[in-house]
């Protein structure tokens, strides 16, 4: 069993009991809900740098990161940094997060919010909508092609974008289709932690043109950045390499100013 999986086996019983006490009609109601979301899609096609900050406090590979963050100010500070978007995680167990952060950072900033999550559900994207997402993720590895269809429909239907994200050619092929609008290729392999570029290097020529192609995981220089760009890569997700400093906002803004 791999980290996903006992992952997957804890968001089902998390999702079953948070439909059993809010309902999707709660969800519908919130103030949140009706606002006009702001696509991260487009905010990669219109920028240079393409950075997409994350909020990650610990993970399954790393144990703790920051685990005192707060919120707000990583969120502003991304801002003035100048990156593309923000991805919030906001699974509790195995990450620290929560949707309260995605509530924070929805109050601090105007940029494209990604619900970093692992969606098993369509219950978790009307969450996502009814806290502030912009975006959602959908894991390949977890969900089948008509969960994929389903779940990327009911996205668009609540004008959310979608980024999903792939390991390797089996689930790339599965997941093309034009509800999805982001491609994001992880470089961490979930079985043993390790990190290669060479997964989005290898992937990048069997994703077709009408996505934007992300790189995601395991980018901590501006070198990495320059390797990938040539394979077509527009986003770049980066969550460690930010959330290990002090500063994480500062950090995106040296990373930012030395990429120009
Ligand atoms: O980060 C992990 O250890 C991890 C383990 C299992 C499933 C997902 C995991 N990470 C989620 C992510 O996709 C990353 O947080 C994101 O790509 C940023 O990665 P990094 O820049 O390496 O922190």
């Amino acid at each position: 069993m791999n980290i996903l999986d006992k992952i997957v086996i804890d968001k089902r019983k998390e999702v079953a009991l948070k439909k059993s006490i809010i309902p999707i009609s709660q969800l519908e109601n919130s103030v949140l809900f009706d606002r006009p979301t702001v696509s991260l899609a487009q905010a990669l096609r219109n920028s240079s740098s393409g950075i997409i900050a994350e909020h990650k406090r610990r993970s399954p590979s790393k144990a703790v990161i920051n685990q005192n963050s707060s919120v707000s100010e990583v969120a502003v500070g991304y801002e003035h940094a100048g990156v593309c978007g923000m991805s919030v995680l906001t699974d509790g167990k195995y990450f620290g997060g929560s949707l309260d952060d995605l509530l924070l950072a929805r109050a601090s900033v105007q940029l494209p919010l990604l619900r970093k999550e692992f969606i098993i559900d369509e219950y978790q994207i009307i969450e996502a909508k009814a806290y502030g997402a912009d975006v959602i993720l959908l894991i390949a590895a977890i969900l089948s092609r008509e969960e994929i269809k389903a779940y990327s429909e009911l996205a668009k239907q609540l004008q959310l974008d979608v980024l999903l994200e792939v390991h390797n050619e089996e689930e790339l092929y599965k997941s093309i289709m034009p509800s999805i609008d982001m491609l994001g290729v992880n470089n961490r392999n979930l079985k043993t932690f390790e990190l290669s570029l060479e997964t989005s290097k290898t992937l990048s020529r069997l994703i077709p043109n009408d996505f934007v192609r992300v790189s995601e995981s395991g980018i901590s220089n501006i070198a990495a950045i320059k390797e990938l760009q040539p394979y077509g890569y527009q986003g770049f997700l980066i969550g460690e390499n930010f959330m290990k400093t002090d500063a994480p906002g500062q950090s995106a803004t040296d990373f930012i100013n030395k990429l120009k």
